[in-house]
């Protein structure tokens, strides 16, 4: 018999998370029947969407929503063998049981170099949220100037990374000096800490005199509202995420944004990364190449330990991490 340790939501969150928010509780599974494969977790992933999307679609009492990478144990399920490596939104455990619904087979080009943590971060959802957010959303092309924020995260170190693949100028702003001087090592070419410069829109100005064609938004509130007057004509703005904004008790009021949108006929389109889950094997494919091409580094923030994953969480809300958050059981 296996026992299986899980985090439960124990308390809805009000504003930041706090470790009482928490509850570790440990179950015990029952045998496999015909179909089912049983599991055992070896990294799991802790992502910004998990704090909105907590108190839009959990209950108490729900474990906790997550990717994670799992190892097939047992197997009543000829699909996947004993020794066979998937990526599942299991949530935060360390062991379950599937009947193979939800569960998506590693690449099998997956080279034994490579850490398959990167199943969850550059070659798993938030490479593929780079990928087709600037591609397909931002529609860049060669020459022209993108703007990403979180830029040493797990998405915005690959849009960076992407966009210099395409032959962009790329500024990128992270929160702290470290973070910048990293962003400079994987080629951005301009970078700023946004927690330090005196004027936004002075660091902005600096970084591209002539403006930006793209914003790859991942923070939202304030700081977009002011790069929104910094757009080129037929600028291109995805909004992916608004960490910014994820632990506030009380909306904030935003300045409007039609007067700029109008002047400077920007387009402004928001989208979440399953929209394109069709054409999944073709992004996870061309992030592949890059990294196995050394054109696109993948920066780890690596937690050790399942009893640390609430701390791994609060960490990624207060930017502990460079690149992408990973808990190694
Ligand atoms: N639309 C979609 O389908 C998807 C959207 N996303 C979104 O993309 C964004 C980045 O996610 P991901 O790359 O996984 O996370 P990151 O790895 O970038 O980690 C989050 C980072 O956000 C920064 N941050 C935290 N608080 C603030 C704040 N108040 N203002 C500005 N920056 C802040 C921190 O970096 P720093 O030190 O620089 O402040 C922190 O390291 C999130 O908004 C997320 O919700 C992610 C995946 C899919
Ligand atoms: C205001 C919330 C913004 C969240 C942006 C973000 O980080 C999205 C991440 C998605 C990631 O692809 C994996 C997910 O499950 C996240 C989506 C969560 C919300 C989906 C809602 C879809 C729906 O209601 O149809």
């Amino acid at each position: 018999m296996v026992r299986a340790k899980s985090w439960i939501l124990k308390k809805h969150f009000e504003g930041f998370p706090k470790s009482s928010d928490f509850e570790l509780k440990e179950v015990e599974l029952p045998k496999i029947k015909d179909g089912e494969v049983l599991l055992q977790t070896v990294f799991l992933s802790v992502d910004p969407y998990m704090r909105p999307y907590s108190r839009r679609y959990m209950k108490e009492g729900d474990i906790m929503i997550g990717g994670v990478v799992a190892k097939v144990v047992e197997s009543k399920n000829p699909t996947y063998p004993v020794g066979a490596f998937v990526v599942s939104n299991a949530g935060w455990t360390t062991h379950f049981i599937s009947s193979g619904k939800g569960l998506q087979l590693m690449l099998r080009e997956w080279p034994e170099k490579l850490p398959r943590s990167l199943a969850l971060g550059t070659i798993g959802m938030p490479g593929l949220t780079a990928y087709f957010g600037l591609l397909e959303v931002c529609r860049m092309k060669p020459g022209e100037t993108v703007l990403v924020t979180a830029a040493a995260g797990a998405v915005g170190s690959v849009v960076g990374q992407i966009a210099k693949i395409k032959g962009s100028k790329v500024v990128g702003c992270a929160g702290s000096d470290e973070k910048v001087a990293y962003l400079k090592q994987l080629g951005f070419d301009e970078t700023f800490n946004y927690k330090t410069i005196g004027s936004l829109e002075e660091a902005l100005k600096k970084a591209s005199p002539d403006g930006y064609d793209c914003y790859f938004d991942n923070v939202g509130g304030e700081f977009s509202s002011v790069v929104l007057n910094q757009m080129k004509k037929y600028g291109r703005i995805a909004v992916c995420g608004a960490i910014s904004l994820y632990n506030d008790t009380v909306e904030q009021k935003g300045n409007y944004v039609q007067i700029p949108m109008i002047f400077q006929e920007l387009c402004m389109e928001g989208f979440i990364v399953s929209r394109w889950d069709n054409r999944r094997e073709e992004g996870l494919k061309a992030l592949l190449k890059w990294v196995e091409e050394g054109k696109i580094k993948c920066p780890e923030h690596v937690t050790e330990g399942f009893g640390n994953m609430p701390a791994a969480f609060m960490g990624l809300l207060k930017g502990e991490n460079t690149g992408k958050a990973i808990i190694k059981v």
